[in-house]
């Protein structure tokens, strides 16, 4: 946002004049949420967040509502645009004390934005915990005060908002968790900063909604047969028949042409019974499986849900690596290299096609305990892992990070707690795979894979089970695509 701001003044708009959007942006938010005007505590900071919410008081005040304006810091100790819109600002700047907030309907908090640089404490812990305590709507600017914009995390303490109004784009903070929560319902203004600093910026971090994938996503045209879809292979192994199933038929649901599923020869009826649409094949070896391979129509594999821990597995995973193909590891697939991590990453780095690893916090730490320790942000964790391994990481949770070897990295919102459920995370492994059959590029189809678990978990919500998730797909995919 610094270098958004600096090339935009570049260009010749003066700062104060972003401050006055920012603030009015701010304004038209808290008349949105108070229309019949109320009293309002605008409580500012000493930076230029504090300057947005001078700017917010006296728009408020002009439309007639009673505004309380609090400062933390003197007046005298503002600087530049905070400055000249305290100047412009008539009225009392009080001091925050423990009775300000009473009888105020709503709370702004314009402490701290993007120039958080540190735990707060002291006296802005105070008023943090302070406008908690309130009972009053919040509507933060920017941030709540004492979120981490890079990331998302509570520094210390942060105010608990009912709604945030931002500027330009989101940041990783406004959709990672506990950041998300904290912002309460989200508002997105545009404050005359243009699209062209972007390129400047050179930020890979990327919010995952359709916008990002879906000029790549597949769709068949009146020419394509069931092989030009793309054929999917789905090896099961011996174990959690469920978590094999679960994936083929996302895997079918995410448009895959065929999908082929591997189990033993005694697991055999049991998948044949299961799924009418899925061709069932005896694997009871890895001769088996290195048969399987021969045939190149099978285009992309899926090692991990329902594949049983240990030696067996990882060599399906070498051999899958090994196969010139797209290849998903989820599951039993990353468990299965928990003592020997570094042997899974050369195989992928020998691999030359898409490999795409899906691992819950628990698995990530297994597999990443290094990089799982040494930082604080769930965007850079995926990232990092993602340049150390090779293959595109979809970290999962209510915050899923998809984050590529080539530094892009998007951070999905659109999940449902219902979707903490079991089998969700093999379907989810299941779509990534449908859509890599169908040539889509790894990051594209991780975070297309991503986008429509979530969606069609949230088109469920309650009482869901995994078994619904790729029957909702249709309609799903249905509102994407047109
Ligand atoms: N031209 C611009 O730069 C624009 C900035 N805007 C606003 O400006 C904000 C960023 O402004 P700033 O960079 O001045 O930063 P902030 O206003 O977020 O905070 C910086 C101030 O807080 C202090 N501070 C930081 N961490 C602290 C802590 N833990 N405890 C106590 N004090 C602490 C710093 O010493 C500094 O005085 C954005 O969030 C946005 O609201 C908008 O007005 C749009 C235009
Ligand atoms: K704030």
């Amino acid at each position: 946002m610094k270098t958004a701001d600096a090339a935009t003044i570049a260009g010749g708009v003066p700062g104060i004049d972003l401050m006055e959007a920012a603030g009015r942006a701010v304004a038209d938010a808290a008349r949105g949420m108070c229309p019949v005007p109320c009293t309002v505590a605008v409580v500012c900071g000493p930076g230029n967040n504090g300057g947005d919410g001078f700017v917010g008081a006296r728009l408020l005040a002009e439309w007639g509502y009673p505004v309380r304006l609090m400062l933390l810091g003197s007046r005298a100790a503002l600087r530049g645009d905070a400055a000249v819109a305290a100047k412009r600002w008539a009225g009392e700047a009080e001091r925050f004390d423990a009775g300000t907030l009473k009888g105020c309907g709503l709370i702004v908090d314009a402490l701290f934005g993007a120039g958080l640089t540190r735990d707060l404490d002291g006296e802005a812990k105070a008023a943090v915990e302070r406008i908690n305590a309130s009972d009053c709507p919040v509507l933060a600017v920017d941030v709540p005060s004492g979120v981490d914009g890079d990331s998302g995390r509570v520094r210390g303490v942060a105010v608990k908002a009912t709604k945030t109004v931002t500027f330009f784009r989101y940041k990783p903070g406004h959709l990672l968790l506990p950041g998300r929560m904290l912002c309460g319902e989200r508002v997105l203004a545009q404050i005359g900063i243009p699209d062209a600093v972007l390129p400047e910026i050179g930020s890979r971090s990327f919010h995952n909604v359709p916008a990002l994938w879906r000029a790549g996503y597949p769709e068949p045209s009146l020419e394509s047969h069931k092989y030009t879809r793309g054929h999917a292979l789905v090896a099961a192994g011996s174990e959690m028949a469920g978590a094999a199933r679960l994936a083929s038929r996302a895997s079918l649901r995410a448009g895959a042409g065929v999908v082929t599923v591997a189990a033993s020869t005694e697991m055999l009826p049991i998948f044949k019974a299961a799924l009418e649409a899925v061709i069932v094949r005896a694997m009871d070896d890895l001769d088996d499986y290195a048969h399987l391979l021969e045939d190149k129509r099978r285009n992309a594999l899926l090692v991990g849900p329902g594949a049983g821990l240990g030696a067996d597995t990882r060599d399906r995973v070498r051999m899958a690596l090994g196969a010139g193909r797209p290849v998903v590891l989820d599951a039993d697939a990353l468990t299965s290299f928990e003592t020997q991590p570094r042997a899974m990453h050369q195989a992928i780095a020998a691999s030359d096609r898409p490999v795409v690893m899906t691992p819950h916090e628990g698995e990530f730490r297994r597999l990443f305990r290094q990089i799982a320790e040494g930082s604080d942000s769930k965007l850079e964790k995926a990232r990092a892992a993602a340049a150390l391994s090779g293959a595109v990481i979809v970290l999962k949770g209510a915050d899923t990070v998809v984050a590529s070897p080539d530094r892009r990295a998007a951070i999905a919102d659109n999940g449902t707690p219902w979707l903490a459920t079991a089998g969700s995370g093999d379907v989810l492994a299941g779509i990534v795979t449908g859509l890599l059959a169908q040539n889509m590029p790894g990051f594209e189809a991780a975070c297309a894979a991503v986008w429509l678990h979530g969606e069609a978990g949230s088109s469920i919500g309650p009482g869901l089970i995994s078994e619904d998730l790729p029957d909702a797909l249709p309609g799903v995919l249905k509102r994407l695509l047109s």
